[in-house]
């Protein structure tokens, strides 16, 4: 059947697998299982997944990954990385989530797109998370898809990023998460004092440290 052949000679890079708590942005919280991909397609200097960053493991055909994540209760799984859509065939992954009925959210850079997902655009929560490594470029179907864009703050973010015509929409919206890069402090004090400017402005945005960072979590 084309379907286990497909199945069967679709391969993707996997970094790891586990169940944990969504500890970033608006679905923090939700039990989920984390499927985490090999390789990104750029390198931010405080990067904390630096493991998936490499080539480390052999892939996995498409059917043992599915196996894999039928063996866990969860229906809320969060692919990410490393970077999710420098995967070539994520798309047929998802396809396959969907239609046995997994919530999909993917955590994404932004940069990359893939038309196959085009398809099921509207049944995924795309999680984007722009990055200066990439001189805050987003991919413009990401921009049109992603339900949320969680910025990391540090020393270069800066509030005004948030007023790019491409990411003003979602603050309008309020759907614009800072998280303090590592937790620190002196970036949860910046993100506190950014929502304050923003919110003389009108705007209201979220201030939202990695959760599972504070609860010992993965
Ligand atoms: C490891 S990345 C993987 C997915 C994708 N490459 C991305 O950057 O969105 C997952 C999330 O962790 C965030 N992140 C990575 N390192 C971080 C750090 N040191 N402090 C806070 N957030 C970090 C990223 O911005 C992203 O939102
Ligand atoms: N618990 C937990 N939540 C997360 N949300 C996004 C993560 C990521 O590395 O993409 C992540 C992670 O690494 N752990
Ligand atoms: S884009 Fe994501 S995975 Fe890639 S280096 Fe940056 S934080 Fe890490
Ligand atoms: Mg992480």
């Amino acid at each position: 059947m084309l379907r286990d052949k497909v199945r069967t000679s679709t391969t993707l890079s996997i970094n790891e697998i586990y169940p944990t708590i969504q500890g970033e942005g608006l679905l923090v919280g939700s039990p989920c299982l984390m499927v985490r991909f090999q390789g990104c397609n750029i390198r931010c200097p405080w990067c904390d997944q630096p493991s998936a960053l490499v080539f480390k493991r052999p892939n996995t055909d498409l059917s043992t990954l599915l196996e894999e994540i039928k063996r866990h209760p969860h229906k809320h799984i969060v692919l990410t990385g490393g970077e999710p859509l420098a995967q070539p065939n994520l798309h047929l992954l998802v396809y396959e989530l969907i239609q046995e009925g997994y919530f999909v959210q993917i955590e994404t850079n932004g940069t990359l797109w893939n038309e196959n997902l085009k398809v099921v655009e509207d049944r995924i929560h795309i999680t984007c998370s722009p990055k200066w490594t990439a001189n805050w470029y987003v991919h413009p179907s990401v921009l049109k898809n992603a339900k949320e864009l969680k910025f990391v703050v540090d020393d270069n973010f800066s509030s005004h990023i948030l007023k790019r015509s491409e990411f003003l929409p979602f603050l309008e919206k309020g759907l614009v998460v800072l998280q303090p890069e590592g937790n620190k402090e002196k970036f949860l004090q910046k993100a506190l004092k950014i929502q304050t400017d923003l919110l003389e402005e009108g705007y209201t945005v979220r201030v939202l440290p990695q959760l599972h960072k504070l609860i010992g979590l993965k």
